[in-house]
């Protein structure tokens, strides 16, 4: 049974589904099987990020996802499904959660080492969804450093501690960047508050992930799979094997 990892935040934009794609990528190109499933049903952004445009495929004994082109990364998200991909999904929650269970149940993962969960922003629907359904074995909280994202961030740690989910770590994303003229670090949105976090809530794991627009532009265009750069990727998979060392 793969391992299975929700990523998530009460707070949006603050970089879910880019800190999900990027952990399956570090964690694929060390040769572990990754999946992810975006449960971001109305607002998906996995398959976008990794260029994946192929429909899943085996209705009739369960549901095949695609994968990518390069890593081999399972992607099962409500975007492969529409006929027009560029449309809305207008729904109410009851709809967004059959839909969720749905996939949950009937997705056909194969032998995967890590299962990612994209949720969508927010504490309700989707992610109360996910965390009542899935057997997770992590909730892997994104924030950034400005109070705010933390505070909403929050949120979603209360919930899944309520629900039983361990708290795997958290990540402080967009944490620092490089002065592209000196090379110098700096911290555009302030220190943050990463540790104090993690003692609060007693997490041992803490990943601060740089600010980089390499990262976006290559999202934008789909081929976050090409993405090279250490600063980033290390310091998320080694976060990720603290979180379950036998990987
Ligand atoms: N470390 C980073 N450096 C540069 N850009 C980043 C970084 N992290 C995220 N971004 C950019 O910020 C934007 C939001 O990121 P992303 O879509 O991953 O956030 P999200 O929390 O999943 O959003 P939503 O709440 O809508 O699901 C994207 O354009 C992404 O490329």
């Amino acid at each position: 049974m793969a391992r299975v990892l929700a990523v998530g935040s009460g707070k949006g934009g603050v970089g879910k589904s880019t800190v999900t794609a990027l952990s399956a990528v570090a964690l694929a190109r060390r040769g572990l099987k990754v999946g992810i499933f975006d449960a971001d049903l109305t607002g998906p952004s996995i398959p976008k990020l990794l260029g994946v445009t192929e429909r899943p495929t085996g209705y009739g004994e369960g549901i095949l996802p695609p994968v990518t082109s390069t890593l081999k990364i399972s992607v099962l998200s409500m975007n492969l499904l529409l006929e027009d991909p560029s449309r809305p999904v207008i729904w109410r929650g009851p709809l967004i959660a059959q839909a969720i269970r749905q996939f949950w149940g009937e997705t056909v993962w194969g032998n995967l080492d890590l299962l990612l969960v994209d949720l969508p922003p927010g504490t309700s629907d989707a992610p109360l969804t996910v965390f009542q359904t899935a057997r997770l074995d992590g909730f892997l909280a994104v924030t950034t450093p400005q109070g705010l994202a933390g505070e909403v961030m929050e949120k979603s740690l209360h919930l899944a501690r309520e629900l039983d989910t361990p708290l795997a770590g958290v990540v402080e994303n967009q944490s620092y960047a490089l002065c592209p003229c000196c090379g110098k670090t700096f911290e555009p949105f302030g220190p943050g508050n990463l540790q104090s976090i993690q003692d609060r809530w007693g997490m041992d794991v803490g990943i601060r992930l740089p600010l980089d627009p390499d990262l976006a532009a290559l999202g934008d265009r789909g081929k976050l799979e090409e993405y090279r750069n250490d600063q980033v990727l290390t310091p998320l998979e080694e976060g990720l094997r603290a979180i379950f060392p036998v990987m």
